[in-house]
């Protein structure tokens, strides 16, 4: 394997980075050409998998990209900047995923399960997934490239959002939520570091790595999410249901008005404490129509929150602080966020922290993968070993 030192800078193949490439990659039978959002779905408005029309298979491996830059970290790997070689020189965002880690931390099903969503969904809001594929060692999605930066970022440079940003941002978040929910999925890790910006200043909803497929009269147990934005009945391990993503907006909105978060501080158990028992203050110069929809959201009896009641999201959607928004025109990307990131071309990453555009390109060497995982291949969605 060619290692590259920490100052190479500039595109590599994956040859370079990742060691020498295993033969011409098999066909991906679950490949979904990329601009084409001709994504048929079922007329009641629920999501069916596809049987792809054979002409639109394609053969897509490691060696048809490019790296440019490492663009962030999630649990399992890495997630590069990288360019699909040859005329459409699309850029995209590759996120490579550690099987050995997976399996370490029994993560296979919801690594599938993550797949299986992202290939079905189609939303203005939610970032699109146009190849999948694998190595013996590595899972890979190849999504949209999202140039404006994680909200958390902005969120950072700005301290706090004024209520008219945060009001269509916010209306973005609850279209895209609202749509998972009516498709029968749960997001349950939403926050600032899993929502991106676009060029064009819309939001794109991300990494639906804990996302769970659900039917109305199921309720999860599992304790998952980031603690900060984690239900109280999460906690308390009562199982939940979408009301638990209305609640982590709420959050989300607290965060964006206020600038922090309503619990923080203390170590794991004491934060639990705090949400699922203190009172969240509000300070005066937030509006009464902006109070009232924190404090709906932030209801720590999930059947009381709003958005559980029996409209579901319209309780939401017709809440006053959103009485200017024409949900049909935002969703068409007719109502504008009043700020829109410096983006320098498809490329630019000026809105990616340096922590990562700086990382050296090299990614750990691979481990071996368990003999029983290459016998059988228990990642088979990802078709074979390209
Ligand atoms: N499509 C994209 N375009 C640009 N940047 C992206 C894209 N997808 C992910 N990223 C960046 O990479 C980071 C990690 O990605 P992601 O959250 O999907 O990984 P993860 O392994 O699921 O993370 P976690 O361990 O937090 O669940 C994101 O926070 C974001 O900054």
């Amino acid at each position: 394997m060619v290692v590259l030192t920490s100052d190479c800078v500039g595109i590599h193949n994956f040859a370079d980075v990742f060691g020498p490439i295993p033969v011409r990659p098999s066909i991906d039978p679950y490949f979904r050409g990329s601009k084409d959002s001709n994504y048929p779905k079922k007329g009641n408005g629920s999501l069916e998998v596809l049987s792809l029309d054979l002409d639109k298979k394609s053969c897509v491996g490691v060696e048809d990209f490019e790296v440019l830059k490492v663009v962030g970290r999630g649990s399992f790997g890495k997630v590069f900047q990288v360019r699909r070689k040859g005329s459409s020189n699309e850029v995209y965002a590759m996120k490579v995923i550690s099987k050995d880690k997976v399996i370490e931390k029994n993560h296979v099903e919801y690594i599938k399960s993550e797949r299986e969503i992202l290939m079905i969904v189609d939303h203005p809001f939610i970032v699109k997934l146009n190849y999948t594929f694998q190595t013996k060692y590595r899972l890979y999605f190849v999504l949209d490239f999202v140039n404006g930066g994680q909200l958390f970022f902005q969120l950072l440079q700005h301290g706090l959002f004024r209520e008219d940003l945060a009001r269509v941002y916010t209306a973005e978040i609850v279209s895209a939520v609202s749509y998972l929910h009516k498709n029968g999925i749960m997001h349950r890790d939403l926050k600032p570091e899993n929502i991106l910006l676009g060029a064009d200043g819309h939001i794109m909803l991300t990494d639906f790595g804990l996302a769970k497929q659900f039917d109305d009269t199921t309720r999860s147990n599992s304790l998952c999410g980031t603690t900060e934005y984690m239900a109280p009945e999460i906690i308390l391990g009562k199982g939940h249901n979408k009301a638990a993503d209305w609640w982590s907006l709420g959050i989300l909105l607290y965060e964006m008005l206020i600038g922090k978060l309503p619990f923080s501080g203390g170590n794991r158990y004491k934060l639990q404490q705090k949400i699922v028992k203190d009172k969240i203050k509000l300070p005066t110069f937030l509006t009464s129509e902006a109070q009232s929809l924190v404090k709906g959201l932030l209801m720590k009896n999930p059947s009381k929150r709003l958005g559980s009641g029996p409209r579901g999201e319209d309780e939401i959607k017709s809440h006053r602080w959103f009485k200017c928004i024409n949900w049909k025109k935002l969703e068409n990307k007719e109502i504008q966020p009043n700020f829109r990131p410096f983006v320098g071309g498809n490329e630019c990453v000026l809105n990616i922290a340096d922590e990562w555009t700086k990382m050296s390109l090299v990614d750990s060497p691979a481990t071996s993968p368990r003999s029983s995982e290459e016998k059988e291949n228990i990642f088979e969605e990802f078709g074979n070993f390209v």
